[in-house]
């Protein structure tokens, strides 16, 4: 599906797929997970599933003749750390724009974790005091033209890469591998758990699975607490990446399944069960998730095996996209393991 597109490797190449036996046993052994371990796909400042959709857009900002990537996030953002890791790897300079996405009690909370790495790695971090939200923001468009008017010039990358054009293409490739993968294992995955936020690592992932009928298998757990919002910039995506890769069908709102259960309280900050989810999964598999994304999709996940959600036998596929390094900024929350 993505031979005419140009992508400038940025990742090791496919990612693992692993059992996780004894998580699958604690929860009963009725269904059998695996997770595709996104967040371990590079070298490049721990990784994560920014760079898969990043490979797709590097090679147009190259083209662009831009000398600065110029992207957004919250404070803890994983984005915006990749972003600054691509620029530092291809040369170009970086401006981030981390807005106060996450009310948060750790007093170092905007000084580790993601925004010391971004630092680290030479990007211009700019602090903004707004709130979250997955749309595109004054903060960024100002970055965008103050680059300009200092003698840059900018590429502008918005939240997640996502509403980028090029933004789902990374995930229909991640559906591709995933049918390589399935070739081996000799068998197809009937679930597809993944988290959702601004959505197109869900959309790019909808759009490879509709290639064999699969776009309602991919679960899409919020993370957003802005379900409605996330769905239709899923759809919209996800429209408009068929489009591109000529997938040759109508997509509806039927076809994005999100969960929207799991994000409470609010964006970024993690309930008493997405914490226990986090300590579950480490302790029974040693996976780290983190208390933003990944831990409030495999706290979906837990619990949609427990309910019976996943009919017996069901072979279930957890899309790891990383975000270990933001757990810096919640000591508070692990105080005590
Ligand atoms: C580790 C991790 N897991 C899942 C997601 C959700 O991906 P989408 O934004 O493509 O829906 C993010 C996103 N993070 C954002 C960020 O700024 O880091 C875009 C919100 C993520 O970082």
């Amino acid at each position: 599906m993505l031979e005419a597109f140009a992508r400038y490797p940025l990742t090791f190449g496919p990612t693992p797929i692993e059992r996780l036996d004894r998580l699958g046993a604690h929860l009963g052994g009725r269904v059998e997970l695996y997770a595709k371990r996104e967040d371990c796909n590079s070298g490049l400042a721990f990784g994560g599933n920014k760079l898969r959709k990043l490979e797709y857009i590097v090679p147009d900002a190259i083209a662009s003749g831009a000398d600065t990537l110029v992207t957004i996030g919250g404070v803890q953002s994983n984005h915006t750390r990749m972003v600054a890791a691509v620029a530092a790897k291809i040369g170009m300079k970086c401006r981030l724009v981390q807005e106060a996405w996450v009310p948060h009690e750790d007093a170092v909370y905007d000084r580790v974790g993601n925004i010391m790495l971004s630092r680290i790695m030479g990007a211009e971090v700019e602090l903004v005091d707004e709130g979250f939200d997955i749309g595109l923001r004054e903060s960024w468009r100002s970055a965008i033209e103050d680059v300009k008017a200092r003698g840059g010039r900018p590429y502008a990358i918005p939240a997640g890469a996502s509403v980028h054009p090029l933004g789902g293409l990374g995930y229909v490739g991640f559906a591709e591998e995933v049918r390589d993968q399935e070739r081996a294992l000799g068998f197809a995955f009937d679930y597809i758990v993944v988290c959702t936020v601004t959505g197109s690592t869900h959309a790019g992932m909808l759009v490879g699975f509709a290639k064999d009928g699969r776009e309602r298998k991919v679960i899409g757990i919020d993370a957003s607490a802005t379900p409605a919002r996330t769905k239709a910039q899923v759809l919209d995506i996800a429209r408009a990446t068929a489009d591109r890769v000529g997938l040759g069908r109508e997509l509806s709102a039927d076809d994005v399944v999100l969960v929207e259960d799991y994000a409470y309280p609010i964006y970024g900050v993690p309930s008493a069960e997405t914490k226990d989810a986090i300590r579950l999964c480490a302790r029974l598999e040693g996976m780290i998730t983190d208390p933003v994304y990944e831990g409030k999709s495999m706290q979906g996940m837990i619990d949609l095996v427990r309910k019976g959600s996943f009919p017996a036998g069901s072979r279930v596929l957890y899309a790891h996209l990383g975000g270990a390094p933001a757990l810096n900024g919640y000591g508070y929350a692990f105080r005590n393991g």
